[in-house]
């Protein structure tokens, strides 16, 4: 049954009576009443390193495959969806609206709304939470989230001066002019332009950025390589016990994520070379074994109302509660550029009433080992907590035993929008197992200095 609340007394976050660690009596929307958004379930394609067994797929196969595989799971054959939103950091100019285009090769009913969403690393975050505040809001009765990202689809453009020369061709009206255009070209105009992982105010790719937070945090190597480890035998772990047997559908060949390495031990991460942070010479610690590689893949997450899964019969695994962004300045070197979710953070609990260790689970998205142990240390440390957030005291430590329970990127890979829902769907099926009123906390930081962090509880 939906509850709801009166405009004067709601909580954006609803709280239901057996969860009193959510806080209550906060301002409601003007206006309007707020209901539960809860998360149905999920599905994605097993992640890809790229250039590899997904070299041929696009972002829209990818992204069509994995709404298929969640219309498939929960019979939504023919039906129309309230509204799927969804993403790719990397994508075609001719994929303007790579969510619709991805929806209309699906069995949806095609009255089903589609739109792209863009954060960067957080884009499936984003295109879910706002898809749960307006099933809050009551604009939406159903909703998928998502996104999608395929380094091996990447788009290779013309540089700038050949772009010049092939604009005044298109513009070209005489033959003359036509011949003046084409006798610009130059064997330089050929040299094309792929994206990177580059920031473009400061031309660092990701890695050279957090090499540099890394360090500057005091990230030991060993630490990195004992977080990359946990994360490839929890991943292990869990697809034995079939944790991911109502989370992931084979596409292609693969039916797990193939970066998956079961068999890799400390002395073998302990080995690889620094694949960042050069400037760091003998200090650096950040390789291929504690970074994300680059990957392959998609995810969507089934949200909807209380009334609308009750009446398809469909299960409820949790309340996506609410969440937060932050941006910090990356660009002077002021503050690392994946540490914007360590800001966001305080405000999110701050709104909750909760405190850090009130969660049964942590999801941190480890974009690189270092980031999330960054993150940690931030959040334990009492100058940042004082100077930054604005805190009399430290946010504190967690429990280690429950970070990342299931494994994340550094085992399953991390491609870019996907992550987002693949996290999201973890940890509600976590929560549900746990039991009702368990609370799990979501981190992903993103490219451009931003993040996002969320609250999920369990039903
Ligand atoms: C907001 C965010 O999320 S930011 C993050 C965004 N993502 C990124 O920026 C991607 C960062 N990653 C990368 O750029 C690349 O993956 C790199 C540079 C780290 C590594 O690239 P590559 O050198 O091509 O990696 P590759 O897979 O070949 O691994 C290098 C070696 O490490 C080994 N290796 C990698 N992981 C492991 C492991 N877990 N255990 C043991 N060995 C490993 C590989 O076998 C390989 O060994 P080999 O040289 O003997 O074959």
């Amino acid at each position: 049954m939906t509850e709801k609340t009166s405009p004067t007394s709601a909580n954006i976050s609803a709280a239901p009576q057996d969860s009193p660690r959510i806080a209550s009596g906060q301002p409601a929307i003007a206006g309007g009443e707020v209901r539960q958004a809860v998360i149905i379930g999920g599905n994605r394609t097993p992640f890809a390193r790229s250039h590899g067994a997904y070299a041929q797929a696009t972002n829209k196969d990818l992204l069509t495959s994995a709404l298929n595989g969640l219309i498939a799971r929960f019979g939504l054959q023919g039906e129309r969806i309230g509204e799927v939103a969804a993403g790719a950091v990397i994508k075609h100019s001719k994929d303007f609206n790579l969510t619709r285009e991805s929806v209309l090769g699906t069995s949806l009913d095609p009255a089903t709304p589609a739109h792209e969403v863009q954060i960067a690393c957080a884009t499936g975050m984003e295109a879910i939470g706002g898809l749960a505040n307006k099933i809050r809001l009551g604009q939406l009765d159903s909703a998928i989230g998502g996104g999608v990202d395929s380094i091996s689809d990447a788009p290779i453009v013309f540089n700038d001066a050949a772009r010049a020369v092939l604009m005044e061709l298109n513009r070209a009206r005489t033959t003359q002019d036509r011949i003046k255009a084409v006798l610009k070209f130059r064997p330089g105009h050929l040299a094309p332009e792929a994206p990177g992982t580059e920031e473009p105010r400061t031309g660092l790719s990701m890695g050279e950025h957090q090499a540099r937070t890394t360090h500057q945090w005091g990230i030991t190597r060993q630490a990195q390589d004992e977080l990359a480890l946990a994360s490839h035998h929890h991943l292990a772990a869990a697809y034995d016990r079939g944790f991911f047997d109502d989370l992931v559908t084979p596409f292609g060949t693969l039916t797990r994520d193939n970066n998956l390495r079961a068999d890799t031990t400390l002395e073998k991460l302990g080995k690889l070379k620094p694949a960042f942070g050069r400037d760091l010479g003998d200090e650096a610690t950040m390789t291929a074994g504690n970074s994300t590689p680059l990957t392959d893949g998609a995810s969507t997450v089934l949200l909807g109302s209380e009334e609308w899964a009750a009446e398809r019969g469909l299960p409820v695994l949790a309340d996506f509660v609410d969440f937060e962004t932050g941006a910090v300045d990356f660009v002077d070197g002021k503050e690392g550029l994946l540490m914007a979710p360590a800001y966001a953070l305080s405000r999110l609990l701050q709104r909750q009433g909760l405190s850090l260790q009130d969660f049964d689970y942590y999801e941190i998205h480890e974009a690189f080992a270092g980031t999330v142990l960054s993150t940690l240390k931030a959040w334990e440390d009492e100058d940042f907590c004082r100077d930054q957030l604005g805190l009399d005291a430290p946010l504190g430590a967690i429990d280690r035993s429950k970070l990342n329970v299931n494994g994340s990127s550094l085992a399953a890979g991390h491609p870019f929008a996907a992550t987002g829902g693949r996290i999201t769907a973890t940890l509600a099926t976590m929560l549900h197992e746990k039991g009702p009123g368990s609370l799990g906390l979501i981190s992903v930081c993103a490219a451009g200095g931003q993040g996002i962090v969320a609250i999920v509880r369990g039903r």
